[in-house]
């Protein structure tokens, strides 16, 4: 019998009507039931700041409770947007938050996968790109093939929400299949 293993969805949109958090469902959707994903929110992170902890200092409830829910995870898929060609700045600052304090990163080891998706042709190549620089540093094994920029992200979805593109479901049933078996060679225990 195969080990459940739980992956946390880190969605760098913070818009209610996301295309990449809609992805990021669609994708859960398809998934072998081995994986149990569950969305971890970034949006009310304070802005990571090295005064709010260390020593006799309590830090944010918010900050600790993120590294918690990260730390629970035996994975970690991020699907995000492209802003001006980079990663978002609310998944920055997760990714920033959930690093420390030194020595502590919730993300260390813990093997993922990154999705980008815009409305645009190039499907967020460089936001996608600049957050694998930040995971080589993190120490996070990333699945390298297929690589999934996802364009015309506002043409993919009908009123109800739901995916209404057959070329995207069947790539996104082939991500998710490549997902759970790189977790499952990676993860630990
Ligand atoms: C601040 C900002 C910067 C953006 N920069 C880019 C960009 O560099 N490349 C791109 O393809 N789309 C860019 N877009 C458009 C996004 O692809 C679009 O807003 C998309 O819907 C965001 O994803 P979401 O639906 O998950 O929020 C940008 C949007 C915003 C708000």
């Amino acid at each position: 019998m195969s080990t459940t293993r739980t992956v946390a969805v880190i969605v760098g949109s913070l818009r209610k009507e996301s295309f990449n958090r809609k992805i990021a469902h669609a994708l859960a959707a398809v998934a072998p039931s081995t994986l149990k994903f569950e969305i971890v929110e970034i949006g009310d992170l304070p802005f990571y700041n090295q005064d709010l902890e260390g020593g006799e200092i309590t830090p944010p409830a918010a900050w600790t409770a993120f590294r918690k829910q990260v730390k629970a995870a035996d994975a970690v898929l991020f699907v995000t947007p492209e802003y001006n060609r980079s990663v978002p700045a609310a998944l920055k600052n997760a990714i920033d938050v959930g690093s420390r304090p030194y020595g502590q990163s919730a993300w260390s080891g813990k093997p993922c996968g990154v999705i980008s998706s815009s409305i645009g042709a190039v499907g967020g190549f460089g936001a996608n790109h600049h957050l694998r620089q930040s995971l080589v540093f993190l120490d996070m094994p990333v699945l390298q093939q297929p690589e999934a920029y996802i364009g015309a992200a506002d043409k993919l979805f009908g009123a109800d929400g739901k995916l209404n593109n057959e070329g995207t479901a069947s790539f996104l049933k082939k991500y998710a299949d490549a997902f759970a078996a790189w977790v499952e060679t990676n993860a630990k225990g």
